[in-house]
């Protein structure tokens, strides 16, 4: 169990190019008390990512012993990169009280749920198809033999959409942000008011 009865832990996934950093940036520029954790990756920086805000690039041997060490709550390999949630930071921010968000791809999403089944799963979902395949194309951040790997793990990440506890649409960034942003702070089905 990671977190208490005080605060929620919310995951957000979705595939490749659906929108999921845009629509938390939204969210962040919206509300800026939104914790957001900072995952390690052994994938190198994009052009404009900067180390410690959009990921904390490492090399491999650093991410096998944070594996070694239990640093992670979870950790998946993604389109030949591996990816994990540093423990320490998200433990201290929900014996705080303060509601966290994961944002982290479906075999992580998986491992949170098995740790901790209070977890709340938000699966962000793209409008149809073509319209994530135009996303992921336009942003022009991979060359198409990755985006092709991508999509290709995008059709087996949609087929999932049905193992969260909800589906948000991104059809609208704006609207998208105020709906993960109602369920971030909504309470706990667990928890009943006053008891
Ligand atoms: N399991 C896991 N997945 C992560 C983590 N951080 C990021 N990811 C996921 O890894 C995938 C690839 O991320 P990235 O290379 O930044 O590409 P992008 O999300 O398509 O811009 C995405 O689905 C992320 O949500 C993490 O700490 N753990
Ligand atoms: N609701 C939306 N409508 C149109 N384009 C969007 C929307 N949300 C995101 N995008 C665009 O789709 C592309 C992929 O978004 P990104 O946030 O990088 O996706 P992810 O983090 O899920 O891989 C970006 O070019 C972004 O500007």
């Amino acid at each position: 169990m990671v977190s208490g009865d005080a605060a929620r832990l919310t995951v957000l996934s979705g595939p490749s190019g659906v929108g999921k950093g845009t629509v938390v940036a939204e969210v962040r520029r919206r509300y800026p008390d939104v914790w957001l954790s900072v995952s390690v990756t052994t994938r190198r920086p994009r052009p404009g990512e900067v180390d410690g805000v959009h990921y904390h690039f490492v090399a491999e041997g650093e991410f096998d012993r944070l594996v070694a060490t239990d640093g992670l709550l979870e950790w998946a390999e993604y389109a030949g990169n591996r990816y994990g949630t540093p423990v320490a930071p998200l433990r201290e921010r929900l014996a705080a009280g303060a509601p966290a968000l994961l944002e982290i791809e479906l075999q992580g999403a998986r491992q949170v749920r098995a740790r901790d089944p209070e977890a709340q799963l938000v699966f962000l979902a793209p409008p149809s198809w073509a319209e994530l395949v135009s996303r992921l194309a336009g942003r022009g951040s991979e060359p198409p033999a990755v985006q092709e790997r991508r999509l290709a793990l995008a059709q087996a990440e949609l087929d999932a959409a049905g193992e969260f506890d909800v589906v948000v649409v991104n059809d609208d960034v704006a609207r998208a942000a105020f709906e993960l942003v109602g369920l971030l702070t909504a309470p706990s089905p667990g928890l009943v008011p006053g008891e």
